[in-house]
């Protein structure tokens, strides 16, 4: 995952079939972590298909980093800055929006996870890096999936496990690590999209 995120940005952009492989990864963590969490991990690869789908497309050549996405949606009028297009598959400007913002929960999670020195609960921890990030952009029945969702949150050992380590001081490294790649995939991301005016796509 690290990887994939990692090889995912070129100076200014994003590849955008790294990026996407950087989130097929990062479903995997969510879905060792139980079937709780199944129907974020549904909704997230909703979303990586889409993207995918139009990577593997006739206009595919188009998809291929983020800018050139943005170039093309924009040139041919696919992104709908007033509403969400009923009965269409949504813009690809639309759909990397929705995990752009979920990537600043991530990255604020994964960091309060790193640093937390081996204490403190996880769900609580989550719950934060939530309301602070992508709760703002959630309805309030979402939000309340979500805080339920958060309560079955393994404690922080068992999460260790997941990313394959024992310690809390090589957790930090791989969950810093992690992050740091996140900030800057995400950056990147925020650049254009406020350069674009599309930080609010409906
Ligand atoms: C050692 C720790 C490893 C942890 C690894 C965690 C991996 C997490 C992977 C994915 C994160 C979740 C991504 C959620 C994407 C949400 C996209 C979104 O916002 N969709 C909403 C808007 O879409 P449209 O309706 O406008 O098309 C949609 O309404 C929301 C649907 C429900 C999703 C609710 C997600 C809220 C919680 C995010 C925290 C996830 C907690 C997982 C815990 C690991």
């Amino acid at each position: 995952m690290i990887k994939a995120f990692h090889s995912s940005f070129i100076e200014n952009d994003i590849i955008l079939g790294e990026y996407l492989e950087g989130w097929r990864e990062l479903i995997k963590f969510m879905d060792a972590l139980g079937t709780v969490f199944t129907f974020i991990s549904q909704e997230t690869m909703t979303k990586v298909n889409i993207l995918q789908g139009y990577l593997n497309g006739e206009n595919g050549k188009s998809y291929r980093t983020l800018l050139t996405m943005v170039k093309f949606e924009l040139e041919n009028e696919v992104v709908n800055f007033k509403e969400f297009p009923p009965n269409r598959v949504p813009s690809g400007c639309r759909t990397l929006l929705r995990l752009h913002r979920a990537l600043k929960w991530l990255e604020v999670f994964l960091y309060k996870l790193g640093m937390s020195e081996g204490h403190g609960q996880t769900s609580e921890m989550c719950a934060d890096a939530y309301h602070k990030t992508l709760a703002h952009h959630h309805s309030w029945f979402i939000r309340q999936v979500a805080e339920v969702a958060f309560l079955a949150l393994p404690p922080l050992k068992e999460m260790y496990t997941v990313v394959c380590v024992q310690k809390h001081e090589e957790a930090k490294t791989v969950l810093l690590t992690t992050v740091d790649s996140i900030v800057k995939v995400y950056n990147i991301t925020q650049e254009v999209y406020t350069m674009n005016g599309m930080l609010d796509l409906p």
